[in-house]
């Protein structure tokens, strides 16, 4: 397939990257405005163009990597020359009916929410469309699926799932970082400490996914009775741990909504 993405910074890089590393058979190319920054995408044989429509009839898929507000004006731009393909959008907070009444043709639109983590095949994307365009979202769910998990999901819940999927991936950093901040103060220097809180947070990721089990069904595997680490989980919780977690991630969602 031939896939145009729009928009050659944090997110439509990572989707480019991504998808030249864990899918065959692709021609990706990628424009944004100031070319030169995305040079660097070329060693992953990524095409770059500062030129949205340049060669954009040839595509099959036309991915939208830009911020909200520059939606409108890109799609102005390209319209006349992406009749019947399928247009997949990773902005935030446009919704598949904005959307719709932009392109109203034949066009098969699609919203996609991946995270940066798509670059290493291990993104949590969400997809959603209008009922009509649901059973055509198959080539981009598939698409997905190979650059991590992909899931459709009800477009009420796209923000939503921008903010504990997309946002979550900041949240998760977060943690690793203050996790290594204490290490230091307990004696690790600062790479020791990271490589330990990063191997540390990946394992406990992976256990959950292979086991399905509930979070809380692994950490009885680790407290011992009166032991150091639910001495530690109880005061995490009673400094208010989940409770901000819960407050950060429902205050994103508030700002998505404005
Ligand atoms: N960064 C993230 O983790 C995620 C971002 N998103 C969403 O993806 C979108 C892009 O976010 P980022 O990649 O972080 O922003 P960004 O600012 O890094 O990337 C947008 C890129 O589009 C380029 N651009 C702007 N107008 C253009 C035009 N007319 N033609 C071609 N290129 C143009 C800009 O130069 C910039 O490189 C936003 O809507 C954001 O909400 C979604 C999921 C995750
Ligand atoms: O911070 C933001 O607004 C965007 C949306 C998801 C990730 N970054």
């Amino acid at each position: 397939m031939n896939i145009h993405i729009i928009g050659g910074g944090n997110l439509g890089s990572a989707i480019a990257i991504g998808l030249a590393q864990f899918t065959t058979g692709n021609n990706i190319t990628v424009t944004r405005r100031n070319v030169q920054l995305i040079e660097n995408l070329k060693q992953y044989d990524i095409a770059t163009s500062a030129d949205n429509t340049a060669g954009i009839s040839r595509a099959d898929i036309v991915i939208l990597a830009i911020k909200p507000w520059q939606v409108d004006a890109v799609l102005e731009e390209i319209l006349p020359l992406v009749k019947g393909k399928v247009i997949a959008s990773g902005a935030s907070g446009v919704t598949v009916d904005h959307l719709n009444q932009k392109i109203a043709g034949s066009n098969v639109v699609v919203r996609i929410m991946p995270n940066i983590a798509v670059q290493y095949g291990a993104s949590a994307t969400c997809i959603s469309a209008a009922a009509d365009d649901i059973k055509n979202t198959q080539t981009i769910v598939e698409l997905f699926d190979k650059v991590g998990t992909a899931v459709i999901i009800d477009e009420k819940l796209m923000d939503a799932a921008t903010v504990l999927g997309a946002c979550g991936t900041a949240f998760a950093l977060r943690y690793i970082r203050a996790s290594m901040q204490a290490g230091i103060e307990i004696g690790f220097d600062a790479k020791t400490a990271l490589a330990i809180a990063a191997q540390t947070a990946l394992g406990a990721t992976q256990m959950l996914l292979q086991e399905g089990a509930h979070p809380e069904q692994l950490i009885d595997k680790v407290t011992t009775p009166q032991g150091c680490t639910i001495a530690g989980l109880n005061e995490m919780e009673h400094e208010g741990f989940s409770s901000s977690l819960i407050k950060g991630i429902k205050t994103s969602l508030h700002k998505i909504k404005g």
